[in-house]
C-alpha cells in the first residue's frame, strides 16, 4: 500500500493562461493505492458527495489508464472541487506518485505530468497542465507543449475560496475566441514581468504582471463579489489580484506583513456580498510527497 499527498495549486496568475501555475503550501489531497485487478475508487473529505467514485468519470481513473496500474484507490479530498485551486488535479497528482511507486513505474516527477493531465481531460475535455505541473514539482511553473520549466520562488500568496462553485469547463466557454495585438502585448508584457518577479522572489513584479485584459474579466462576471474582493484586498496591500484558475477562488500577493490583513480584507467582502468564505495565507509550496 502506497500513500501520497499533492498540494492545491493556482492556475494561470491572470497573465498566463493555460501555461502558468503554483504550488499552494495547502490544502492538499491525500490518496492511498492499493494493488488489485480491477480499479475501484472511493471518495471521502471536502466535496466527496460531489465526485464521482466510477473510474471513467474521476481523474484518478485516468491516471490508472495511463500507467496500466490497476489498484484499490482512496482519495481523501482536502481540496473542495470546482474550486479552482486545482482540486481534480491534485487528486491525479497524488494518485500519479502513488501508482508510480506502487508498480515500480520508474517515471521522473516530469514524465508524470502528462500523465496526470489525462485527469484534466476527463473533467474539462481538455488535458492542460498548468494545475497537474506544480502539484507534481512544487514552485512556480510554466507549461507549454515541448515540456514544463519550474522556478523555486518564495512569495506571500493568499487565496480566499468562497462558498460557490465554478465549473471549469464553463468558465473555459465563458474564454473569449480571439485578442486585439494591443491586449496581446499588455499580456506579453505582463506575464514576463510575473516570471521575472518569480525569480527575484519579489512580490511588487509578481503582483504588477498579475493583470489581464482578456480572460479574468470575462471569469470574473462569474464569481459573486469579485469586483469588491478585488479591490479590498488591494486596499490592504496586496500587489496583485486576480481569479485562481478557473475560480471561483481569488489568488493575492503581497508583502510578507500584509498576508493577515488581505486575507482577512477578501474574506469580509465575499461576505459583504452575500457569500461566506475562507482563506488561506502561506506561499509557494511543494510539490507531491510520498507519505
Ligand atoms: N478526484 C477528483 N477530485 C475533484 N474533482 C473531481 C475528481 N474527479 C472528477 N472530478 C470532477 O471534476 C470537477 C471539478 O474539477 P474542476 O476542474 O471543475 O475544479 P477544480 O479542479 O477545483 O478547479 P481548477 O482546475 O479551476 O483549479 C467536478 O465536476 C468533479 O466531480
Ligand atoms: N488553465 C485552466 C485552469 C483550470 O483548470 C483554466 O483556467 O481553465
Amino acid at each position: 500500500m502506497v500513500t501520497a499527498r499533492a498540494p492545491a495549486t493556482s492556475a494561470n496568475l491572470g497573465s498566463g493562461f493555460d501555461t502558468f501555475g503554483v504550488a499552494l503550501d495547502r490544502p492538499a489531497d491525500t490518496v492511498t493505492a492499493e494493488r488489485a485487478d480491477e480499479t475501484t475508487i472511493e471518495v471521502t473529505g471536502a466535496g466527496a458527495q460531489f465526485i464521482p467514485e466510477e473510474p471513467e468519470k474521476n481523474t484518478v481513473g485516468a491516471v490508472v489508464d495511463a500507467l496500466d496500474a490497476p489498484a484499490h484507490l482512496h482519495i481523501d479530498k482536502g481540496i473542495r472541487p470546482s474550486s479552482g485551486l486545482g482540486s481534480s488535479a491534485a487528486s491525479a497528482a497524488a494518485a500519479a506518485v502513488a501508482l508510480n511507486e506502487l508498480y515500480d513505474r520508474g517515471y521522473s516527477r516530469e514524465e508524470l505530468v502528462p500523465v496526470a493531465a489525462e485527469g484534466e481531460a476527463v473533467v474539462s475535455g481538455d488535458a492542460h497542465a498548468d494545475n497537474v505541473a506544480p502539484s507534481l514539482l512544487g514552485g512556480f511553473t510554466v507549461v507549454r507543449d515541448e515540456g514544463v520549466t519550474r522556478i523555486r520562488a518564495d512569495v506571500p500568496l493568499v487565496v480566499c475560496l468562497p462558498e460557490i462553485a465554478v465549473s471549469t469547463r464553463d468558465a473555459r466557454g465563458a474564454v473569449p475566441d480571439s485578442l486585439s495585438m494591443d491586449d496581446h502585448v499588455e499580456t506579453v508584457g505582463n506575464a514576463a514581468t510575473l516570471t521575472a518577479g518569480m525569480c527575484r522572489s519579489d512580490p511588487e513584479l509578481v503582483g504588477a504582471g498579475m493583470d489581464d485584459p482578456v480572460v479574468t474579466p470575462a471569469r470574473a462576471e462569474l464569481i459573486t463579489g469579485y469586483a469588491a474582493v478585488h479591490d479590498a484586498a488591494t486596499d490592504a496591500g496586496a500587489t496583485g489580484v486576480t481569479v485562481s484558475g478557473a475560480g471561483p477562488a481569488v489568488l493575492a500577493t503581497c508583502p510578507p506583513d500584509r498576508r493577515r490583513a488581505v486575507a482577512g480584507a477578501m474574506v469580509e467582502a465575499f461576505e459583504t456580498s452575500g457569500v461566506g468564505a475562507r482563506a488561506y495565507q502561506g506561499g509557494v509550496g511543494d510539490g507531491a510527497t510520498l507519505l
